[in-house]
């Protein structure tokens, strides 16, 4: 959806006298005779389709449109004052509506933005203890569990990601996964308000390269992985890296946490310019002491979830389990406990919480979402090639009949992931329907010839011998249909994993948004089955694994 983010504003907020910020940021006023004086700003929109009465309209040069083209209207809607570049203050210059407005001008107003806005609504992060997660796959899971850990533990969580935003019990739409700058730190200013005392969030590397972060110190930062995605965006992997790297400096972080399993987390870890604790989640090897500050040891996978224990150097282990299927999910519980471990937290504390809340198992919308049980129907957001493999691997050991991957590929984004994610669908399941993602404004079938392209070359060069009839690589659009057909035709053993998607329930086809949400599609489909196999339609959450005695 191209729609601006729903404004949340704090109720009561003082505000800043519009001087004063230019003498704090070092910005000359232009502007008609009236020009700032006494003029006080009480909130920031970098939007006009959000500005109200008395606020800081916020004029960006975007790479489609520059924000001064929409100053007139900012003002009409009772906008206060502008804050723009020289390119903007030009372009506003001769519009009588803005003659009587002050206009703040700055050099880079997309890297003071973050600033200027703490500093509007009294640096509202420092009220909050915060989080944020980062990496190619696992922030949202990730982000999720630390909330529900923090949570367990009596705390008031606030919640900033893809699927949604929550301040206490609030909950919230999401328009990205990382707000911009001036729409975030209204919402902390709102969850200050609301007592909320904890923030987990997600912080893209796009938010880290266009400062939307800025303006915020986090008390801990946490690291996933880095594998192939957003090239579109940064260009290659060192530059992806290196956006990413940004949140681990003393402007954005006190302390780190940086998963250590492959070379980038290395490299994180070597990187980074503030105090940072290791964790290792692969394997130990016997003769490996302390391959890490924190590692994980005795993951015992089961039916209903995975146990697990988390031991440091130091001789503090925590002992939990997690219901959310895959190894990488006992990666994302061990990073999320371990963040807020880092933060402070007494390892026993937190081990009682945990158990109270039956382990480190947050229902996360679209995140190997358990649908149905024969056939087992899982909804996941997998849309790059490491997600897929991981989350086939994930269900390969529990799946005794035949693994059934519907996914496409997201239009306007990473072309070069296409025809890999066919390969790594050929490689991982029996079965592979390719079918259309969000096309966005590209054609669905170059797209889906694309990620056909790859799986097959994958078949022909793994040469199996299929059974006659038997096709391994199938094309179905649209969407709906593909799904509808891997689901009639799944056996009570079988798996249908359906990603790409997860939580989402608009597909844009040509600049169109139609809704489509993969569960729906997939209970409509389960609902053609002949009654006696339609599957067990499972709540959001499932049962959880018992977790062993915890020891401090
Ligand atoms: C690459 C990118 O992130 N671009 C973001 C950027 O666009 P831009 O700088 O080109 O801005 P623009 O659209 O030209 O508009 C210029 C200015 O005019 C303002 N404007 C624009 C239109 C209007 O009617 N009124 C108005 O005031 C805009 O608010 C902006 O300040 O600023 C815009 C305004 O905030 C964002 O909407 C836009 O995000 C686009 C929609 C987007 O798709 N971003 C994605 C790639 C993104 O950020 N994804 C990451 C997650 C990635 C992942 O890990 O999966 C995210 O954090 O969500
Ligand atoms: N630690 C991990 N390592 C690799 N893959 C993972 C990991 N955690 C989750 N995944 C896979 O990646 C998909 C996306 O997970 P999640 O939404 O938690 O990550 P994300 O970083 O928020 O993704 P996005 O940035 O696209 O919102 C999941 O559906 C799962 O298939």
């Amino acid at each position: 959806m191209s729609s601006p983010i729903e404004r949340i504003r704090p109720a009561r907020n003082e505000g800043r006298a519009v001087r004063d910020l230019a003498a704090q940021f070092d910005l000359t006023i232009g502007g008609g005779a009236t020009a700032a004086s006494g003029v006080t700003v009480r909130s920031v929109a970098s939007d006009n389709r959000v500005v109200a009465p008395g606020d800081l309209f916020v004029a960006l040069p975007g790479a489609r449109v520059h924000g001064a083209r929409f100053v007139a209207d900012a003002v009409g809607s009772g906008a206060a004052a502008v804050l723009t570049d020289r390119e903007g203050a030009a372009l506003v210059a001769d519009e009588p509506d803005v003659a009587d407005v002050p206009v703040l001008v700055a050099q880079d107003p997309r890297a003071i933005l973050g600033e200027i806005a703490s500093a509007v609504y009294g640096a509202p992060a420092q009220h909050l203890t915060t989080f944020a997660v980062t990496g190619t796959n696992g922030k949202t899971t990730t982000t999720y569990m630390v909330d529900h850990a923090l949570r367990a533990m009596g705390f008031r969580g606030g919640l900033v990601g893809t699927v949604e935003m929550r301040s206490g019990d609030t909950v919230l739409p999401s328009r990205l996964t990382t707000p911009e700058a001036a729409d975030l730190q209204a919402l902390l200013a709102a969850m200050r308000e609301d007592d909320v005392r904890t923030l987990a969030m997600e912080v893209s590397s796009h938010a880290l390269a266009l400062h939307r972060v800025d303006g915020v110190v986090f008390d801990v930062a946490g690291f996933t992985n880095l594998s192939q995605d957003h090239l579109d965006f940064h260009g290659d992997l060192p530059s992806y890296f290196a956006a990413k790297a940004l949140l681990f400096t003393p402007e954005h972080c006190r302390r780190g946490v940086v998963v250590v399993d492959d070379v980038w987390g290395e490299r994180m870890a070597d990187s980074a310019q503030v105090p940072v604790a290791t964790l290792r989640t692969r394997p130990v090897a016997e003769d490996e002491p302390y391959p890490a500050d924190w590692w994980v040891e005795d993951v015992v996978p089961g039916a209903l979830g995975t146990t697990f224990v988390l031991r440091h150097r130091d001789g503090r282990q925590l002992h939990t389990s997690t219901s959310l299927p895959g190894a990488f999910n006992v990666t994302n519980a061990a990073l999320a406990l371990v963040m807020v471990l880092e933060a402070g937290t007494d390892v026993r504390d937190l081990a009682e919480a945990l158990e109270a809340a039956g382990g480190c198992s947050p229902a996360v919308p679209g995140r190997m979402q358990l649908v149905s049980t024969e056939p087992r129907v899982v909804v996941d957001f997998a849309h790059n090639p490491q997600a897929l493999e991981l989350a086939l691997s994930a269900l390969r050991p529990t799946t005794s009949g035949r693994l059934v991957v519907v996914f496409g590929a997201t239009g306007e984004r990473d072309t070069g992931k296409r025809p890999l994610m066919g390969a790594v669908a050929v490689e991982g399941a029996d079965v592979v329907v390719v079918t259309d993602d969000d096309p966005h404004g590209e054609p669905a079938a170059q797209i889906r010839a694309e990620v056909l392209a790859g799986a097959r070359a994958a078949v022909e060069s793994g040469g199996d011998i299929l059974p006659e009839g038997v096709e391994r690589v199938v094309e179905v659009a649209p969407r709906a249909e593909a799904i509808r057909q891997a689901v009639l035709a799944a056996g009570p053993a079988d798996t249908v994993l359906v990603a790409g998607r997860g939580h989402e329930v608009w597909q844009e086809i040509d600049g169109v948004d139609h809704a489509l949400d993969d569960r729906v599609e997939v209970r409509r489909a389960l609902a053609e089955r002949p009654d006696q196999d339609r599957g067990v339609d499972r709540p959001e959450t499932m049962t959880r694994a018992e977790p062993k005695e915890n020891q401090g």
